[in-house]
């Protein structure tokens, strides 16, 4: 893929297109549509011709009933124009009852379409891209288009077809009537042309609003915890505020210019009107017209004006559509950064044998390489643990793995065949990833473990919901397997959670694993109680477990150490060990995070070091809610923190469980191995 092409399609700003150049861009879609919408057309010339005839029996019923006062004169005309309107009403329901077919048929296609690109695209998109304003864009952004596309096409072509009959109508009752009136039409087209460009800026700006709004609720929402742990409600509420503001500025101008628009219509509207009445007064006086013929007239531009009026007002209306169109082409130019092959390798179910040769990496607009000349090679059914420092890449290699991504040099292979020559969806067939977080369908138990492999047995779900110790937590919920959970489900603890994914896993039954930090998030006892599990999900499988958590290192048939994009070391657990390297100080370190957390619960005045050493909570706010300079923060601190000492060591004086703890010793009590022994730790009574 194009680096350089690439980084521009993620520069913010929608691009400006032509109305012409988005109409051409999703007329494709109407494939199949076309016919029906020829005969919506139908329709409407239809209803367009009944309207014309019902005009001219008006002028007739006129001139011979109304003007004579002659009953006999009313039954023919009337019975012809009832006839007419019948004919009429039934053309435009069946007429309007298709376009309305045809459109939401044209809006679910399109609405597919994008969906089904979104979904291809790579993971950094979605990083990138704030997820109201992507919901925003695949709902209303897309009705725009259909306003532009579909019901701009209908409705064009019937404004067109009624001003055409009209304006042939009048011009066959009085030609030189119309000429007269028609040499004011430009100012209609005038009109429409002084608003069209600020319609469109201020409808790009309200679509972006409206993105920003979707966007400010969804995150909200996905953060009240945080809200409302920190009181955060008015900060919450300013975000909002700041885009319901912007929103409501776009609206209330795009009603102000519309409304221009229309008022500064009817004005002219009423000029040719006027036109109208003033030279038929005139001819009617000079004997060269009938009332009726001067009625029927003015009805015809009576009808006449509103589709004319309706196409310009339609030109503004596809203009506005133009800004929804335009954000979703930004979408629909990004392209997935893997394709299935074009000749894809021809394949059985493969050992697992996987191969990293030389691979380097760089995400499409990042500045720092996150993998460089990676190798490393997996037998089948070895576990394999990439560790190492936080952002060193161990993540991105199972994103190679996955083919989220290629490599931009060197080879990812599965059994010898590159993996990007196989088809993407057999690569993940034959490659599950358990990935850091766990993914939740909104749908039953059953379902959600059902995913792994479709259309699998109830029976083959229970017994890897069994092999993944799930099954026992899953019946006690209260409809068992038929339980909805969803990915904010308060129902299941991180634990089941991962059980369940396990379970998935197992189902999946593919020959290699990418386990990317099974255990991360999970406290103490529920790790350990997904080990289990996870070593029936390992065996017999080709297995690379990218983790920081060394528990399972002694397991492991080969470690890779990675440090910025890079292999440091690799063997064994205990060879690394001995070697007191990368691995050695990473096992220490995790070690020593277990005595940073034991030191949590120690009194703090059992160390007689002078205050301002000591850890220090830092008061950022005084009492009476004003911010401080740092300077004289830091100063006041210190002394706060010495009385704070004084009293903290006064309730600890009261506490008698640290009174018979630490009172003979002034050295914590520990385990054996040199930990401090935690108030509630209890032994583990193991796997
Ligand atoms: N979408 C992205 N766009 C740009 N850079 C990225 C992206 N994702 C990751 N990186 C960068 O690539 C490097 C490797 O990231 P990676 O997620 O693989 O690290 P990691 O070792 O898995 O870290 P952790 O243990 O914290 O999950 C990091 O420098 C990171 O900032």
């Amino acid at each position: 893929m194009d680096r350089e092409e690439d980084d521009e399609e993620y520069e913010y700003g929608t691009p400006t297109i032509p109305a012409r150049t988005a109409f051409r861009r999703f007329w494709p879609l109407t494939r199949g549509l076309r016919r029906w919408l020829l005969l919506v057309w139908a329709c409407t010339v239809l209803a367009a011709l009944a309207e014309t005839e019902a005009i001219l029996v008006f002028g007739d019923l006129t001139d011979n009933a109304l003007q004579k006062g002659s009953l006999a004169a009313f039954w023919g005309p009337a019975a012809k124009w009832l006839a007419v309107a019948v004919v009429g009403a039934v053309v435009a329901y069946a007429g309007n009852s298709l376009a309305a077919w045809v459109t939401e048929r044209f809006v679910m296609r399109l609405r597919e379409h994008v969906f089904d690109h979104v979904q291809q695209l790579p993971p950094h998109f979605f990083q990138r891209h704030r997820q109201g304003d992507l919901l925003s864009r695949l709902t209303s952004d897309v009705e725009a288009i259909e306003t532009m596309v579909v019901s701009g096409l209908v409705g064009a072509a019937s404004a067109v077809f009624s001003a055409l009959f009209y304006a042939a109508a009048a011009f066959w009752l009085r030609w030189d009537l119309a000429a007269a009136t028609f040499v004011l039409a430009p100012l209609f087209w005038l009109a429409a042309r002084r608003f069209s460009g600020s319609i469109k800026d201020v409808s790009r700006d309200g679509r972006v609003a409206d993105g920003a709004i979707t966007s400010v609720v969804e995150e909200s929402l996905s953060n009240i915890v945080l809200t409302q742990a920190y009181d955060r409600r008015d900060a919450e509420r300013r975000r909002l505020g700041e885009e319901a503001n912007a929103w409501f500025r776009a609206s209330v101008r795009s009603t102000r210019l519309n409304e221009a628009y229309q008022q500064l219509v009817a004005v002219i509207e009423t000029v040719c009107v006027l036109a109208v009445i003033g030279i038929g007064a005139w001819e009617i006086s000079t004997g060269r017209m009938t009332l009726g013929q001067l009625l029927a007239f003015s009805a015809f531009l009576g009808y006449l004006y509103p589709p004319v009026r309706g196409l310009a007002q339609l030109g503004l209306t596809v203009t506005a559509a133009t800004a929804g169109a335009e954000r979703l082409i930004e979408i629909l130019d990004v392209r997935p950064s893997v394709a299935d092959p074009r000749h894809a390798a021809v394949t059985g179910r493969p050992d697992g044998a996987v191969e990293v040769r030389d691979v380097s990496f760089t995400y499409p607009g990042a500045d720092t390489v996150a993998l460089r000349d990676l190798s490393f090679t997996v037998a089948p059914g070895e576990l394999v643990i990439v560790t190492g420092p936080s952002g060193a890449g161990k993540s991105t290699v199972s994103k190679l793995l996955l083919r989220f991504y290629d490599p931009d040099a060197g080879d990812v292979l599965l059994d010898g065949v590159p993996v990007r020559d196989l088809p993407l969806a057999r690569l993940r067939e034959y490659v599950t990833l358990l990935p850091q977080e766990t993914l939740v369908l909104h749908d039953t138990v059953r379902a959600n473990i059902a995913c792994g492999r479709p259309g699998a047995s109830d029976h083959a779900i229970e017994e890897a919901a069994r092999a993944a110790d799930a099954h026992d937590f899953i019946v006690r919920l209260p409809d068992g397997y038929d339980t909805r959970v969803d990915p904010n489900s308060a129902r299941l603890s991180g634990g089941q959670l991962q059980r369940l994914a396990i379970a998935r896993a197992i189902l999946r039954d593919s020959p290699v694993l990418v386990l990317d930090e099974p255990t991360t998030g999970l406290d103490a006892m529920a790790a350990r109680r997904v080990v289990k599990p996870l070593r029936r999900l390992m065996a017999g499988r080709t297995t690379i477990m990218i983790t920081h958590d060394l528990n399972l290192a002694p397991d492991a048939d080969r470690i890779l150490v990675v440090d910025r994009g890079r292999i440091v070391e690799t063997g064994r657990h205990e060879e690394l060990l001995a070697r007191g390297g990368a691995y050695a100080r990473l096992h220490r370190s995790q070690n020593n995070a277990v005595m940073d957390t034991g030191e949590l619960r120690m009194p703090l005045f059992v160390e007689q070091r002078p205050a301002a050493e000591q850890a220090q909570p830092v008061h950022l706010y005084e009492a009476h809610g004003t911010w401080q300079e740092p300077a004289y923060r830091y100063e006041q601190a210190a002394h706060e923190q010495a009385a704070h000492d004084q009293y903290a060591h006064d309730l600890y004086a009261q506490d008698q469980y640290a009174h018979d703890l630490y009172a003979h010793s002034a050295v914590p009590v520990t385990l054996d191995d040199g930990r401090p022994l935690f108030r509630d730790e209890a032994p583990w009574p193991g796997i």
